[in-house]
Formats: C-alpha cells, structure tokens, sequence
C-alpha cells in the first residue's frame, strides 16, 4: 500500500513545545495519512512523547498549529479531540481490576453507546452490547479469560484488554505510546498482529523504541532527533540514511 495515495486525517504545522525556554518540540511538520500505520521514531530526549502529548492535546504548543480531518483543534482539551475520534490507548484506558474482562468491555461499549446513566435498558440493546463485547475480547485474543478479574491477567494480557476497551469506542484514530514497552517477545508478536488488523480501517500513530516492531508494523516513520524532524518516509529509507544512523549512534555512545 502507497502511504501518499491516502488523504492526510491529523496534520501539524510548525509544533513546537518550550519549557522554561528549552524547545523540545520545534517547528515540526507532520502528515499523518488516512489507513496507515505511522511512526514516531528517534534517540532518547528527541521529543517523540511531547509531539505525541501535543497530538492528543495533552500538552498546549508554545507555537504551531494541529487539524484533524481539516477541522483545527489546537485549542481543543483531550476529552474533545478524543470525542472526534483521536483516541490514545494504554496509558489513560480505563481498566477496572476488580470488575471481569467481560465486563471491562461491557462498561466501555455503554460508554460508547451512552447507556451509562441510563436505568432503564433494554434487553435487545445489551444482547447487542454482549454480542460485540464477546466479538472484541475474541478479537485481542482474551475470550479463555473473559470471567477473569483485569487485576489477575498477565501484563501483555491486561494490554490486550486495554486494546478491547479502547477499540470499543470504534475511534477512527489510535495513538499508542510506545505499546510494546515491557513486553516479552511472544506478547510483542500478539499486540502486533492486533495493531495489524485493527489499523486496517483507522489510522495509527505510534511511538515506539522497538524497531524491529516498526520495521514489521508501520508503513510511514517519522524520525525526530532534537526536537525536530530528522527524516521521513517508509522504514527501509530512513533506517538507510546516514543522519539518521549518526543521531542513533551519537546517543549509543553518550
Ligand atoms: N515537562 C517537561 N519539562 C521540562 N522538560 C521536558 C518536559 N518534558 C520533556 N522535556 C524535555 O524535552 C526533551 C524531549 O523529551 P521527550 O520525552 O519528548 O523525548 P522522547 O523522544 O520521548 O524521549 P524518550 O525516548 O527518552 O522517551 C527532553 O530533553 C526532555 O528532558
């Protein structure tokens, strides 16, 4: 699949993000097209978390602009980019330990049909819920685990149950902070083929120190070194170019 072929869904213009004067975001340009898989890359202290925290508006830019399906949301807070459909997973899902997996994504599909509040349910609306909960947890490959507590699954499980629950906000955007970090291999080989099949209708935005995931997994990199953009395009060009290797190996050696 051509990368350039898609329309861009989350573009930025000139990002940059100072603390107490120190620019660790600057003027950065990014495309994020529509159906890709599309990462962000770069030593440590490049900025990778901070464009990733200014994306889903965790953080406010110092200057710069972020649109979304062409509507700018730079001044937008997170629950409203999240509402449009720019969801991040893992480190804000919502995982209940005491209550079922099950029922961890019960909640989340009533979230995201809005029956939260509701007293009055019908029983045709929460087959519906039972039957797409049952469909997401057979998804991230947890139905031998449904009646389990969240608190008692292994660590790549409770991951997988954090995909169900984010996926079943069915968000047209996913942005994941690093969602390999302390795995081991086999759960890394799990949440990448689930980041494969849920990115084939919704875009994905993810930063990862894991290369050999993003040399697998994303169809765009985007590399930062310093706070600004180093390089881009798919993973065998910059992983060839020579600046990109330099700001790689001046960090190996600090
Ligand atoms: N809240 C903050 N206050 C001050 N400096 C910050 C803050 N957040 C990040 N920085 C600095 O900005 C720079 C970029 O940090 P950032 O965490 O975005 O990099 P990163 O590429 O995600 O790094 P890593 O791979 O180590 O997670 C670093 O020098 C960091 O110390």
């Amino acid at each position: 699949m051509s990368a350039s072929s898609q329309e861009v869904i989350l573009s930025a213009r000139g990002l940059t993000k100072e603390f107490f004067g120190f620019k660790a975001v600057s003027n950065v340009d990014l495309d994020i097209r529509e159906n890709t898989i599309h990462a962000l890359i770069g030593p440590n202290g490049a900025g990778k978390t901070t464009v990733f925290n200014l994306l889903t508006k965790f953080l406010n830019p110092t200057a710069g602009t972020i649109s979304f399906r062409g509507q700018d949301i730079t001044k937008l807070k997170p629950a409203d980019v999240a509402r449009l459909g720019l969801v991040r997973s893992f480190q804000i899902s919502a995982v209940f330990p005491h209550l079922t997996v099950l029922d961890n994504v019960r909640v989340a599909l009533q979230r995201k049909a809005h029956l939260g509040t509701q007293f009055w349910r019908s029983s045709r609306v929460l087959d519906r819920l039972d039957t797409r909960a049952g469909e997401l947890i057979e998804a991230v490959g947890l139905t031998a685990y449904a009646d389990l507590d969240a608190a008692e699954l292994p660590y790549g499980r409770k991951r997988a149950l954090e995909l169900a629950t984010t996926l079943a906000l069915d968000p047209p955007v996913l942005l994941f902070d690093e969602p390999m970090a302390g795995m081991g291999v086999e759960d890394i080989g799990r949440i990448s083929d689930l980041i494969r099949q849920i990115a084939r209708d919704r875009t994905v935005v993810m930063v990862e120190h894991n290369l050999n995931v993003v040399a697998d997994l994303c169809d765009r990199v985007t590399v930062l070194a310093r706070g600004e953009i180093l390089a881009e395009g798919d993973y065998a060009e910059v992983s060839a170019n020579p600046k990109v290797r330099e700001a790689y190996m001046g960090t190996e050696h600090e």
